[in-house]
């Protein structure tokens, strides 16, 4: 290491140094004289560890979970080592403060919490209003020079906040999303903090609230036509993708129309994934398979019920009659007729009254002319659902009433209720309510993060399901950022949610659990990532030599434990992080594709 000189300090382009910067409290003494640090920090000289209780004790001080999440906004952009520690080893805990729910209160408020980041030294990401689209690849030159070399980012989460979670068009105050997927990229799947690039296309909001906040950061003009969106949309992601072609673009986000209409179009020109789509899907149907197992009926018994027709709705019931056809060996027509839909406007049937949208017309009934329902009680009358999802962000939608008729219904059977719907505040129904009215007999996944439910008969402690895209979407970004597939199929994620139903330990079998703890996300992420590497070197699509090769050898323990050795860790103590950048390391430190090896400083 250069430290004969105080610019030792500043790395290229003059940011701080990652080592000082990093350690703070933790540099011992020598390294104090050499950086031209003595006096500028105080004298003690402790562990890493020692700092992380220093920061979870700040943490818990904090009184609500927003003021929880500006603390920790401000730690991850102070010193990240000790922010992916922290959230490492609290994941549980903190998971719900950076992420869902939380999240959804802090895009809300993004314009009046933003930290006053410091250009170019601290970036969180690009955003890109519609008048600079033209200018999108100064912006990205921009970009460049604020990194660090070698850092060009591996995967980027891009949105335009016109339909933020369950809260509506929030204009550039969705920025607060991608910065929030990809900190999970990190925490769950390893991916490179450094090399992850979170995008905000400030198009404008339709929502006269923030048009109007004086503390607004976004432009300040109402939503452009469709015609003008995909213009604009479709060059900024060319763009990137001519900059940064082996980049994983993941949509987030998007108002329906848009996402649907931007995946069509890029999926096969380049590698991205929509997140509301096929992410949601897939963690729905590996949760949905659990259930499907453990409900004690045939599957071709099931009768799914609905709630919601979004785009999310939508991409989940086709994930869903997929696994029919694929697992269960059920013809697509009668697979499909497992399935009834209600939108706001009641069952959707071909012959309703109205147009519908695109998207809706796979599932359009033919069988209920006569009774037309209106309501969702009607038509769990009508249907006698075994299983009830609810994508339609309306707030406790799934009433005690119906809950009960849930439970009378499903005598034979378990019923399966997924209120699946962002944050709490959209949720269908409350894990404590499910319980309650069907005598703890649930099969339950939400969306949101509830609380564990303690049966007051028994004092059996249950802990809900969490169906939420965050078990699945860190996985397929990590398998696609290591072998590199020149498009992801449908099939690739359908073989990560067979993938998550079978990542299930003996325990949480034991216990009625649908999705693994947690706590255990990374052991999970790497089993799913080995599953989807897996499927693109059976289709054919991989075009990372050394993955290819590893499939091909047939020996899926091996596989998974490469996919560990691949993961970012942040370090564990100064030494190791001075042997590696903190950016840039990975246990054991080894070159590969993915990111360069140790780049010693
Ligand atoms: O972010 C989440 O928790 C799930 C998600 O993608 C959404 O609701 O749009
Ligand atoms: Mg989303």
């Amino acid at each position: 290491m250069d430290s004969g000189t105080s610019s030792a300090r500043r790395s290229r382009s003059g940011s701080p140094d990652p080592i000082a910067s990093n350690a703070g409290t933790a540099l011992p003494y020598a390294t104090r004289s050499a950086l031209h640090l003595k006096g500028l920090v105080p004298s003690g000289v402790e562990d890493f560890s020692v700092q992380e209780q220093r920061a979870l004790e700040q943490l818990n001080m904090k009184s609500t979970n927003l003021e929880k999440y500006i603390f920790l906004s401000w730690l991850r952009t102070t010193n990240i080592n000790l922010f992916y520690r922290l959230v490492l080893h609290n994941l549980k805990a903190i998971a719900p403060v950076i992420y869902t729910p939380t999240v959804g209160q802090a895009c809300q408020e993004y314009s009046h919490i933003y930290p006053f980041l410091a250009p170019p030294n601290n970036v969180d990401g690009l955003y890109i209003p519609l008048p600079e689209v033209e200018n999108i690849d100064e912006i990205i030159g921009n970009y460049r020079e604020s990194i660090k070399e070698g850092d060009e980012p591996e995967i980027t989460v891009i949105t335009d906040g016109s339909r933020i979670l369950g809260l509506g068009d929030l204009g550039m105050n969705g920025m607060g999303i991608p910065v929030g997927k990809l900190q999970l990229y990190v925490a769950a799947a390893g991916l490179n903090p450094d090399r992850c690039l979170p995008i905000v296309l400030d198009f404008g909001t339709d929502t006269d609230k923030y048009l109007e906040d004086p503390l607004y950061l976004g432009i300040r003009q109402h939503r452009p036509s469709d015609e003008a969106f995909y213009a604009a949309a479709n060059s900024v992601i060319g763009a990137l993708h001519r900059a940064f072609p082996n980049m994983f673009i993941q949509f987030e986000d998007f108002s329906t129309e848009h996402a649907f209409g931007l995946l069509e179009h890029w999926r096969h020109r380049a590698l991205c994934f929509n997140d509301d789509i096929q992410g949601t899907g897939c963690v729905i149907l590996g949760g949905f398979i659990s259930a499907v197992e453990q409900a004690g009926i045939p599957p071709r018994d099931q009768r799914i019920l609905f709630v919601g027709a979004g785009s999310a709705g939508v991409g989940v019931a086709k994930q869903l009659v997929d696994y029919f056809v694929v697992a269960h060996g059920i013809p697509e027509n009668e697979a499909r007729a497992m399935f009834w839909m209600v939108d706001s406007r009641g069952m959707i049937t071909t012959d309703r009254g109205d147009r519908l949208a695109q998207h809706k017309v796979y599932f359009a009934r033919e069988d209920n002319a006569s009774t037309q329902c209106t309501t969702i009680e009607e038509a769990v009358e009508y249907v006698r659902p075994t299983a009830l999802i609810g994508l339609s962000t309306i707030y406790k939608a799934f009433s005690e009433k119906i809950l009960v008729r849930m439970n009378e219904i499903n005598q034979k059977a378990r019923p399966i209720v997924f209120p699946l719907s962002n944050p709490e505040t959209k949720a269908e129904c409350s894990f404590e309510e499910a319980m309650r009215c069907t005598n703890n007999r649930v099969l339950f996944a939400s969306g949101t993060a509830f609380p564990e439910y303690t049966a007051p008969e028994t004092g059996r402690v249950y802990v809900p399901g969490q169906g939420n895209n965050m078990y699945v979407f860190p996985a397929i970004g990590l398998g696609a950022v290591l072998c590199k597939p020149t498009c992801i199929t449908d099939t690739m994620i359908y073989a990560v949610s067979k993938a998550l139903a079978a990542s299930l330990n003996a325990q949480e079998r034991a216990d009625g659990e649908l999705y693994p703890r947690i706590e255990r996300i990374r052991e999970v992420s790497a089993e799913l990532a080995a599953a989807f590497i897996q499927q693109a070197v059976r289709e054919d699509l991989a075009n990372d030599r050394m993955w290819v090769d590893l499939v091909k050898a047939s020996d899926t323990d091996k596989l998974v434990s490469e996919v560990r050795r691949f993961m970012w860790l942040p370090a564990e103590t100064f030494e190791q992080l001075r042997q590696c950048c903190p950016h840039t390391h990975h246990h054991p430190v080894m070159p590969h594709s993915h990111a360069e090896g140790p780049s010693k400083l």
